[in-house]
């Protein structure tokens, strides 16, 4: 991983870093149409945000805005890739050879944003040696040996959901400081290990709920 400047992501608050993504997004989407300066009130119509929320969240980080002059999009966007990592680059790896894995395998928006998906693992033996995406399955009873060897920053787990906690432990026992669990159990790891547990049908059960107003609503 190559490391940027000093962080000040430790004195921002977790629920500002979550929002922080949003605004990523939205201003890389400014970029790419040529827009070089947004004001507040502006990214409130456009994001759904309400505009002192905004101004409260961008002035956690130096702000950037000008009265009258509103926020330069590069400039913001530039601090926000900074304060998320994403000015840089990391290697990484799948464990579990599945739907998802082989998924996020072949997603190759990730190179492009910074994440190299290096290898994917199972304890398959029908898996291990087959290719996905061009690369050979490993073997698990591998992994020991192979982080021993390589600098890899993230790990993303992908096996189910019982094997998710011993896949974590064995993983940060190796060394592993980053760990994206995609199995539908919350997975502990100690101090001074990341983790983002990633519930999918979160989401689907918000929209079943948004779904099931909008029938209230018109008394469908
Ligand atoms: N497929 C989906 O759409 C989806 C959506 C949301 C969440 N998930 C979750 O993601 C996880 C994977 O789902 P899937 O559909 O890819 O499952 P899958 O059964 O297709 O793949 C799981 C893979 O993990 C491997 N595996 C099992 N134990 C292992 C271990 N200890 N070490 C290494 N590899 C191991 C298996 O051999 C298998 O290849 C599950 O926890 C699932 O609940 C899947």
């Amino acid at each position: 991983m190559i490391t940027g400047g000093a962080s000040v992501s430790e004195k921002i608050s977790p629920a500002v870093i979550r929002r922080l993504p949003k605004y990523y997004r939205y201003l890389e989407e400014l970029e790419g149409k040529g827009i070089d300066k947004i004001s507040s009130s502006q990214m409130s119509l456009e994001m759904g945000l309400n505009a002192s929320q905004i101004r409260r969240d961008l002035n956690c980080f130096g702000g950037f805005g000008q009265q009258g002059y509103g926020y330069s999009v590069g400039k913001l966007k530039k601090e926000i890739s900074h304060i998320l990592g994403l000015d840089q680059r990391y290697n990484v790896i799948i464990i579990g050879a599945g739907r998802i894995g082989q998924a996020l395998m072949g997603y190759k928006n990730f190179m492009l944003e910074g994440f190299n998906v290096v290898d994917i693992f199972d304890n398959d033996p029908l898996k291990v040696g087959t290719e996905i995406e061009g690369r050979e399955v490993q073997n698990i009873a591998m992994l020991d040996s192979y982080l021993k060897d390589k600098s890899i920053d993230i790990a993303i787990i992908c096996t189910p959901k019982e094997y998710a906690q011993q896949s974590a432990d064995l993983l940060v026992s190796f060394g592993i400081k980053a760990v994206w669990n995609f199995a539908p159990a919350d997975v502990a790891v100690r101090r001074g290990v990341a983790v983002e547990n990633v519930h999918l049908s979160d989401s689907l059960y918000v929209l079943s709920y948004k779904l099931k107003e909008k029938i209230k609503g018109t008394g469908i």
